[in-house]
């Protein structure tokens, strides 16, 4: 189950007059995974607030799945759309078991179903029930508490799944990690997901499309992450993706055969470290940074089908600058 969001004509200006979002209109698709990315102030936080009612939109429309979200009732529709934020805000008195079940234990589940959901959501976010299930909040590190809170969010099988900053508060190893889980569970839960970050790489790393905001909500593109990092439509996204823009592409982009060096040369390919068709750009540029002569032999299948030097670096990521233009 999965919901799609439109924002129409959003508009919010806090009481004292912070005008916070200006007319933003953008859709989220079902079941898609869309980074907000921009500048601090820029009313990430809000948008996304706005979409669970935490903050009361000052004119516009929000609608989930066709509906305007101001005609439902704001407790049904917050039990809809699970909520992750930076520190998650578990209840430091109830045991992780206990957290993740609570919304299940506010819908009326019984107990049995309700433990055998609580055990399903701890194992898909990596955590073993049986060690983690009777800890308190304060018994975990971070990473684990962070884990909690999508477990948490993810109790009822929302359609929508709102997260800010959800990783924000992680040491950077742990964020990766985190990172490639959730992307496993996006992909097999097929959640739509809306999440807020100021972490570009974070942003194009998870994000099926990202939408780059700048002061007052204002949306500056609304892309595939290769095509914000290859083609940014305004000085602002410019700005933000900055000089690292040609790195990040390289660990969205894929090694093809079209890619490779076309003499193979006196490279001994039988031997030595090699690399597989397919391989993401950042590992190919590593391998061939790590190799005395600066070429690596491509394997396919287990069969050599050519050598990647520096020139295929450049040759694929033009290749995949290109195609998001
Ligand atoms: N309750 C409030 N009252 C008045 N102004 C507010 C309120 N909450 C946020 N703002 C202002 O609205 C603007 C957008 O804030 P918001 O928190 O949405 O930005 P953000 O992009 O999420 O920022 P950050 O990345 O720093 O968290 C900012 O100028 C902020 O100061």
């Amino acid at each position: 189950m999965a919901a799609a969001i439109v924002f129409d004509h959003v508009l919010k200006e806090y009481p004292d007059g912070t005008v916070a979002v200006d007319d933003l209109s953008f859709e989220v698709r079902e079941h898609e995974l869309l980074a907000l990315v921009g500048p601090s102030g820029c009313g990430k936080s809000t948008t996304l607030r706005m979409a669970n009612r935490l903050v009361e939109l000052t004119s516009g429309r929000i609608l989930i799945n066709g509906e305007d979200i101001t005609q439902v009732d704001t407790v049904a529709l917050r039990r809809r759309i699970g909520y992750v934020i930076q520190h998650v805000g578990l209840f430091p008195h109830r045991t992780v078991t206990q957290n993740v079940a609570t919304v299940p234990q506010l819908l009326g589940w019984d107990r049995a179903r309700t433990r055998a959901r609580v055990g399903e959501l701890l194992e898909l976010v990596g955590l073993d029930p049986d060690h983690y299930g009777r800890r308190y909040p304060h018994e975990l590190s971070g990473g684990e508490r962070q884990r909690v809170g999508v477990a948490r969010a993810l109790a009822v099988d929302p359609p929508v799944l709102l997260m800010d900053e959800p990783f924000g508060a992680v040491d950077p190893v742990g964020r990766r990690r985190l990172q490639a889980e959730f992307r496993r569970i996006h992909r097999e839960l097929g959640t739509t997901v809306v999440l807020v970050t100021h972490d570009v790489d974070e942003a194009v790393r998870l994000a099926d499309r990202v939408a780059v905001l700048s002061r007052g909500g204002r949306l500056e593109q609304l892309a595939p992450p290769v095509s914000v990092l290859s083609a940014p439509a305004s000085p602002a996204v410019a700005d933000l993706v900055g000089s690292g823009a040609a790195v990040r592409l390289l660990s969205l982009g894929r090694l093809e055969r079209a890619d490779l060096a076309a003499d193979a040369g006196t490279a001994d390919l039988a031997i030595g470290p090699h690399l597989e068709l397919g391989a993401a750009l950042d590992d190919v540029f590593a391998a061939i940074a790590q190799a005395p002569d600066g070429r690596v032999p491509v394997r396919e299948g287990g069969a050599v089908v050519g050598v990647a030097d520096a020139d295929t670096v450049v040759t694929a990521l033009h290749r995949v600058t290109a195609a998001a233009s």
